[in-house]
């Protein structure tokens, strides 16, 4: 059996106050997203993505933030996908990004919406041509019999986009989860941690201090 219950850690880093976070959560979290970068951890733009269904079920997974700015998160996937049905479902959703090598995490709740087909062109055409045929390949979510299916599909796919430009699929592109609420919380001594909540308020921000 494992033993957990002796595992321990005290989160000593850093400490946030609202007096010194920025006005803006998305000026706050690019720098927190930096920290995350210079300290070299591993993917720091992956994030959870949690969803769910008409029946409340809930689900989630790890995806890829790859655009950021005020509009909001953007990540990229199949539009056929579980996810996709549960966004289509609900479009609530919430991330979160753990950097625990800074002692950090960062939770977002927000309203999920397809981004425009000409945006999610724009990304596609900067993936590797390996990554548009892989798109083409796999029905994400789905049950296949081997994983050699994946090959004959990928092969088949190859061939299909020999020459020229590999299209964006119908089936794929981005969502943007636009934030209600972000918060960002810094490990502290003896659980204490510090949680600075962002609640929108019109065209406003609103800050305060969870207890941890
Ligand atoms: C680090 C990491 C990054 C991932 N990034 C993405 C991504 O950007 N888009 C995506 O569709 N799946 C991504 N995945 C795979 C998803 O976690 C998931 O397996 C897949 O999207 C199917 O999820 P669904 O069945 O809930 O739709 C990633 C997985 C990991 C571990």
């Amino acid at each position: 059996m494992l033993n957990l219950q002796d595992m321990r850690r005290e989160y000593k880093q850093s400490e946030l106050d609202e007096s010194s976070v920025d006005a803006s959560p998305f000026v706050e979290f690019e720098k927190w997203f930096k920290e995350a970068q210079n300290a070299q951890i591993l993917e720091p733009n992956t994030m959870l993505l949690a969803t769910s269904s008409a029946q409340n079920i809930p689900n989630i997974r790890a995806v890829l933030l790859k655009i950021f700015d005020e509009k909001g998160f953007v990540f990229f996937t199949n539009y056929n996908s579980d996810k996709a049905k549960e966004i289509e479902q609900n479009p609530n959703v919430a991330l979160e990004f753990l950097w625990l090598d800074l002692e950090r995490q960062v939770r977002i709740i927000g309203a999920c919406e397809k981004i425009s087909h000409t945006e999610s062109l724009s990304y596609f055409m900067k993936r590797s041509r390996g990554s548009q045929i892989g798109a083409w390949v796999s029905e994400q979510s789905t049950i296949i019999s081997s994983r050699k299916l994946l090959s004959i599909a990928l092969e088949k796919m190859k061939e299909k986009f020999e020459s020229g430009k590999v299209p964006l699929p119908d089936f794929w592109g981005g969502y943007r989860v636009k934030p209600s609420k972000m918060e960002f919380w810094q490990g502290r001594e003896s659980r204490l941690h510090d949680r600075i909540l962002y609640t929108k308020e019109g065209n406003r921000w609103k800050i305060s201090r969870l207890a941890p």
